[in-house]
C-alpha cells in the first residue's frame, strides 16, 4: 500500500460569523499519499481552501484529527506548528508575492528557505500517537514515513537550483523582476530548498496567464518527479489532469 505523508480523520471545520456558524468542511477523512500530485478539486465554495489550510498546518480543525507522517499534530502548539510549517510542510499561496521576501534578491530567497531548514531541527518533536486500545497496535511500531533529504542534500547551491527550476542567471534580480510564473517557480523552489516533506498550493495557476501557468504545472510536475508530494486545491482543468489522486469536495464533504 502507498506510504501517507498527510492524513485527515473525520475533520471538520467551523466558523463563527455574525449570521451564525457556517460549516465550511464536514466528516473528512482522507489519505494524502507521500507520492505524486494530489489535487483538492470542486466548486467555489466547496471547502478546498478550509482543507487545504488544515493540511498545511495553518488552521486547526475544529473537529477531527490530522496527521503528519503518522504523528498526530493536533496536539502541538502554535510554535511547534509553525516550526513545522517552516520545513516540513510548505505552503504556496494564490498571489506570488504573498511567497517571497520583496526587498531580497531571488539568491537570498532561497538562501533564506535553506538557513530555515538549517535553523529548525528536522526531528521538530510530535506527540506520540493516541493510545491504542487493541494489543496489536501496542506492539506495532508508529507508523513512519522516512523522512525526506535534507534540504541541504537536495541542493547543490543557488545557481543550481536557479538553473534546475528554469530562472538561469537570476540570482541577483530583485523578485519584482520576475514574471509572475517565475515568481511561483521561484516560491517552490523555496518549498524545496526548505527541505518540505510535502508542498501545498492553494490555486496556483489562478493568477497567472497561460503562458505563466505552464510555468507552474511543469514545477509541479518537477517536485512529484523529484520524489516531494504535492497536494494543490484548484479548479484548474489543466492542473486537475495532472492529478495522480483526486479528491472533489461539495459542499464541504467529499463528493461520492
Ligand atoms: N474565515 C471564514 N469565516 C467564515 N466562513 C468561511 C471562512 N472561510 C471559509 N468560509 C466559508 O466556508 C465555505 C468554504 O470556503 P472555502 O474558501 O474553503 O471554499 P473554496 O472551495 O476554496 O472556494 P473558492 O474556490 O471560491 O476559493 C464557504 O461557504 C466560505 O464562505
Amino acid at each position: 500500500m502507498a506510504e501517507t505523508v498527510l492524513r485527515l480523520r473525520e475533520v471538520g471545520v467551523r466558523y463563527r460569523t455574525p449570521a451564525g456558524s457556517v460549516t465550511a468542511v464536514s466528516e473528512v477523512s482522507l489519505d494524502v499519499p507521500a507520492t505524486g500530485i494530489t489535487v483538492l478539486a470542486g466548486p467555489s465554495g466547496s471547502g478546498k481552501s478550509t482543507l487545504l489550510r488544515v493540511l498545511s498546518l495553518v488552521e486547526r480543525p475544529t473537529l477531527g484529527a490530522v496527521e503528519l507522517r503518522g504523528r498526530g499534530t493536533t496536539g502541538l502548539s502554535a510554535r511547534a506548528r509553525r516550526a513545522l510549517r517552516r520545513t516540513e510542510v510548505a505552503l504556496v499561496f494564490q498571489n506570488p508575492g504573498d511567497n517571497l521576501i520583496g526587498h531580497l534578491t531571488v539568491g537570498d530567497n532561497l538562501r533564506a528557505a535553506t538557513q530555515a531548514a538549517r535553523r529548525t531541527p528536522r526531528t521538530t518533536p510530535l506527540p506520540p500517537q493516541a493510545t491504542r486500545t487493541t494489543p496489536q497496535a501496542t506492539t506495532t511500531p508508529p507508523r513512519t514515513t522516512p523522512p525526506p533529504p535534507q534540504a541541504t542534500d537536495r541542493i547543490a547551491g543557488v545557481d543550481e537550483l536557479l538553473d534546475q527550476l528554469g530562472l538561469p542567471g537570476t540570482a541577483d534580480w530583485k523578485v519584482s523582476a520576475l514574471s509572475g510564473g517565475q515568481q511561483q517557480r521561484l516560491a517552490f523552489g523555496c518549498a524545496l530548498a526548505r527541505g518540505a516533506s510535502v508542498v501545498l498550493a492553494d490555486e496556483p495557476t489562478s493568477q497567472l496567464d497561460a503562458a505563466s501557468a505552464d510555468l507552474v504545472l511543469d514545477t509541479l510536475r518537477d517536485l512529484a518527479a523529484r520524489g516531494v508530494p504535492v497536494v494543490v486545491a484548484s479548479h484548474d482543468p489543466r492542473l486537475i489532469a495532472l492529478a495522480d489522486t483526486r479528491f472533489d469536495l461539495r459542499n464541504g464533504a467529499l463528493a461520492a
